[in-house]
């Protein structure tokens, strides 16, 4: 099933008060496909990402544009059908597993109940299910922790628990906030293979919310960059790396860790990233890019380039810009 946004834009408030938190996003989630959505703190990610499951914090709402899961519109439904397909056809796991495990309920209760609403499983036939599900996220005995309460388990296997409820009713897309920003090193490389391996054996698509491009190179197939509520760029992992069209991504590329550690010198970014309340005119990018010209006053069109790449920058003819291995 395909996942398409089509020029969404999200803000909050409303009428002359309303301040655009996201503008005019678009991209394309084939099955079995692992997207990528980058940028920085504040750039509108998790508001894109919970605008697909109708999640919007109150007083944050879609604008315009189009969110279609195959044949069905996810904009504008009523929170009924919403609350319907959230965990049956599209599902998310959170930054913190404690947003979706209810503390008072043994772990595996909370699975059965998915199942159950769901599915329509009946009581021990959820039982068995849930247990196995615990097993299939890599939980050590299953049948004696779905008995358990959330505050028994450890960070990384709360974190499991999440994801085998997530996937509990095999749904055709999965939305992972910063899946393992709060996690150890180690426990973040095994949850990120846990995520992979369970959206390779179910086909599932997966957008992958991060400010981590490393964790991107990873997991995923193709990635977009956001910044100040826009997409700046978007292509296949490999192409994005090696060969970046936008200034924001090279910058991004060139500030990783792992280029640090590679000695080579962060590029020093002037300034901050802008508040949606205070956008400048022309490319967002545009004050702190080191290539900004004339024609940057003017907000650039979002151009496809290739078959599989887009930009959103007037410039990006003119530049060579400098990537990384992956
Ligand atoms: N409930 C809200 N009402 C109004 N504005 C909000 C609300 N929640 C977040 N914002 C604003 O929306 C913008 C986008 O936030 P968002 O959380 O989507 O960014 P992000 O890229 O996911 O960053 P982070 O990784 O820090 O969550 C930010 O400027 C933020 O201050």
């Amino acid at each position: 099933m395909t996942l398409r946004v089509s020029g969404l834009s999200i803000s909050a408030g409303v009428g002359d008060r309303a301040v655009p938190l996201v503008r005019d996003v678009s991209f394309t989630l084939g099955p079995g496909q692992a997207f990528g959505l980058v940028g920085e703190s504040g750039s509108g990610k998790s508001m894109t990402a919970l605008a697909l499951l109708g999640l919007l914090p109150r007083g944050v709402s879609v604008t315009a544009g189009s969110v279609k899961l195959g044949d069905t519109e996810l904009v504008g439904r009523d929170d009924r059908t919403l609350a319907d397909l959230r965990g049956r056809r599209i599902a998310m796991v959170f930054q913190d597993p404690m947003a979706c495990l209810n503390p008072a309920l043994p772990v595996g209760r909370q699975i059965s109940e998915v199942l159950t609403r769901h599915l329509g499983l009946g009581r021990s036939a959820a039982r068995r299910q849930s247990v196995d599900l615990l097993g299939a996220v890599g939980i050590e005995d299953p049948g004696r922790r779905a008995g358990e309460y959330p505050h028994t388990f450890s960070g990384g296997m709360r974190q499991r628990a999440m994801i085998a409820m997530a996937v509990a009713c095999e749904p055709d897309v999965l939305v992972a906030d910063e899946p393992t920003t709060a996690l150890d090193v180690t426990i973040q490389a095994q949850i990120l293979d846990l995520l992979v391996r369970m959206q390779d054996e179910l086909g599932m698509a997966m957008l992958l919310v991060t400010h981590d491009l490393g964790v991107v190179a990873g997991t995923c197939h193709r990635l977009a960059v956001m910044y100040a509520g826009t997409l700046m760029e978007e292509g296949r992992v490999g192409e994005v790396f090696e060969d970046p069209l936008h200034p924001y991504t090279a910058a991004l590329l060139a500030a990783a860790p792992e280029n640090a550690m590679r000695g080579r010198h962060p590029l020093a970014l002037p300034g901050t990233v802008p508040s949606p309340g205070a956008l400048p005119d022309g490319c967002a990018f545009g004050p702190r890019c080191p290539h900004a010209h004339q024609e940057c006053r003017t907000p650039p069109a979002d151009r496809r380039v290739t078959d599989s790449r887009r930009v959103r920058c007037a410039r990006h003819d003119a530049l060579t810009l400098e990537g990384v291995d992956r």
